[in-house]
């Protein structure tokens, strides 16, 4: 088995109509570059579906931690008498990107390629509609394989990779990604969760000791209060036993001058009434 150079590549897109549409600049180190289509999918899609580049949406973002579809522009149409093989640009691969979905292309295989890539880097690969990504190259075989051998309507794929197929979106969509990023994310999720749940823990005691300071306060105030309601009363009794007592000493003075006060009274009045009559006489 030989790989193609330039020259076979050319000859053999000339004859054969290896890649549609051809562009003679693609082909390098004896590869040709294949370019990025119309069609992604991408796992953190936010409405799930496939997404479809165009001159005005070039663009596609492979977010870290995420899986990507990528449909090529081109269909590749191989000899069978010829195998290929994929791959992609190190300079896409050492920012982060992997290709998941195998290298080779089979004998007779007629169609667009798709690839499955993952970013396994810590930052987002940005890609580029009708951007060169994927290399092929074209290696012969020591034989031309019969079309029952080669790549024909037995297989899965046979004629159907002009659109993403959704079967694989469904797989893809099943159940959260498990990726290091995705569980950063749910890690750091977590950690603001515990730390909003922290804060407002230290709110609510703040407030708490606030409240039993208070309590305590007026506790303490009526406890006071108490004491010297008490002691008002121990204190309002002892009065009232010295004013009674001396009351008391001031009716027994009072009684006891009263009777002596009253017969000098008395006889004042008698003599003065004597007195009168006497002088009336
Ligand atoms: N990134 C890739 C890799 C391969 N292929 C195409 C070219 C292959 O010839 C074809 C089949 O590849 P496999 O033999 O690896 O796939 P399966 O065995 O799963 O399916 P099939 O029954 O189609 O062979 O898929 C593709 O479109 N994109």
């Amino acid at each position: 088995m030989s790989f193609l150079g330039v020259k076979q590549l050319n000859a053999l897109q000339q004859k054969k109509n290896i890649i549609t549409p051809f562009n003679s600049k693609r082909v390098k180190n004896g590869a040709y570059e294949l370019s990025l289509g119309g069609e992604v999918y991408l796992t953190d899609s936010k409405d799930g579906k496939v997404e479809y580049l165009s001159p005005e949406n070039r663009q596609v973002d492979i977010n870290p931690g995420q899986f990507a579809l990528l449909l090529t522009k081109e269909t590749v149409n191989i000899p069978n008498d010829k195998i290929a093989f994929i791959s992609i640009k190190a300079s896409e691969k050492l920012k982060g990107l992997v290709n998941v979905s195998g290298f080779h292309v089979d004998p007779g295989y007629h169609d667009n390629l798709l690839f499955s890539v993952y970013n396994a880097g810590p930052s987002c690969i940005v890609l580029n509609l009708d951007e060169p990504y994927f290399p092929i190259w074209f290696a012969d075989l020591n034989e031309e394989l019969t079309e029952e051998e080669a790549y024909n309507n037995n297989n899965v794929h046979f004629k159907k990779m002009d659109h993403i197929n959704p079967k694989y979106i469904e797989s893809l969509k099943r159940g959260e990604l498990t990726s290091p990023k995705a569980i950063v994310d749910k890690i750091k999720e977590g950690e603001n969760q515990v730390n909003e749940k922290f804060i407002r823990l230290e709110e609510k005691t703040d407030r708490n000791d606030w409240l039993l300071k208070i309590l305590i306060g007026i506790v303490f105030a009526i406890c006071l209060k108490l004491i010297w309601d008490w002691s008002a009363f121990d204190r309002g009794f002892e009065q009232g036993k010295k004013s009674e007592k001396f009351i008391n000493e001031i009716q027994s003075e009072v009684l006891k001058t009263l009777p002596d006060s009253v017969v000098v009274y008395k006889i004042d009045s008698i003599l003065a009434e004597r007195n009168g009559t006497k002088k009336a006489k």
